[in-house]
């Protein structure tokens, strides 16, 4: 069982390294982690990272969102093995031999290894928009599909919408990760997510893990907006949480 205010990961989503260490700095303890990813890992690199994380800051949740041939992205996860991320993000439709080399190169850095999460289909997608890139198919459908095929290739785990999670669940089975974006509390914006739930609706349709970027981030006050999450988190299902998948 995780705690469950530890089970949200505040995605800080800026290219400024003071904004990144402040918001770091509201939200650890609060939150189970932080997320850094392409906006600023494109503007600060592994040195930006190391800046805001440090050697004992919150775990690290590397989303780069890694989509190429097998070889090169088993070097973009291994080359980022000395961040020591819990967590990192490939995309699923790279295919089985892609996330097989992303498994593989994570594998590598033995116990401190980061869990590989495949991203499924965007939570900024909606049928509508898949048809246009070709897949004619209901979202959960093609979600279901690239998160077995994820599992099958040696992912820990997918990042896919609070929608999906429950079918996730039972297809994918209780120790597969499923790390979930798209949250919005009822006090918050939807922006420009399209599948939402609230943290507790999440949490309880099976969610292990909770992205939280803009009703943190953008609050006048991230850590009592940190701290508003977790109350309603630990109100909804209770200190000990739900699921089981680490
Ligand atoms: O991989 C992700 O984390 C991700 C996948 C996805 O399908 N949708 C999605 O929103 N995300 C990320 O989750 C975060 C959500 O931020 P907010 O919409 O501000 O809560 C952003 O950093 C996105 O990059």
């Amino acid at each position: 069982m995780i705690p469950a205010a530890s089970r949200v990961f505040c995605s800080i989503d800026t290219t400024e390294i003071d904004g990144a260490r402040r918001l770091a700095a509201q939200v650890n303890g609060v939150v189970g982690g932080i997320k850094l990813g392409l906006e600023f890992f494109s503007a600060q690199g592994p040195a930006g990272i190391r800046a805001v994380v440090g050697e004992d800051g919150p775990p690290l949740f590397l989303d780069l969102k890694l989509h190429d041939i097998p070889n090169t992205v088993g070097a973009g996860v291994r080359a980022a093995l000395p961040l020591k991320p819990a967590f990192m993000t490939i995309h699923s439709s790279g295919g089985p031999a892609m996330i097989r080399a992303a498994a593989d190169a994570a594998a590598s850095a033995g116990a401190i290894r980061p869990k590989i999460l495949a991203v499924t289909v965007l939570t900024s997608l909606d049928d509508g928009d898949l048809g246009k890139v070709g897949q004619s198919v209901p979202v959960a459908d093609q979600v279901t599909r690239l998160a077995l095929l994820a599992r099958d290739s040696g992912a820990d785990g997918v990042v896919c919408s609070p929608a999906e999670v429950a079918i996730l669940r039972a297809a994918c089975g209780p120790d597969f990760i499923l790390m979930v974006p798209g949250i919005r509390p009822v006090w918050a914006a939807a922006n420009d997510q399209k599948r939402i739930m609230t943290p507790v609706q999440a949490l309880a349709a099976g969610a292990d893990h909770l992205v939280i970027g803009r009703p943190i981030t953008a609050s006048d006050d991230p850590a009592a907006a940190a701290r508003r999450i977790a109350a309603e988190i630990a109100e909804g299902v209770g200190t000990e949480g739900v699921g089981g998948a680490a």
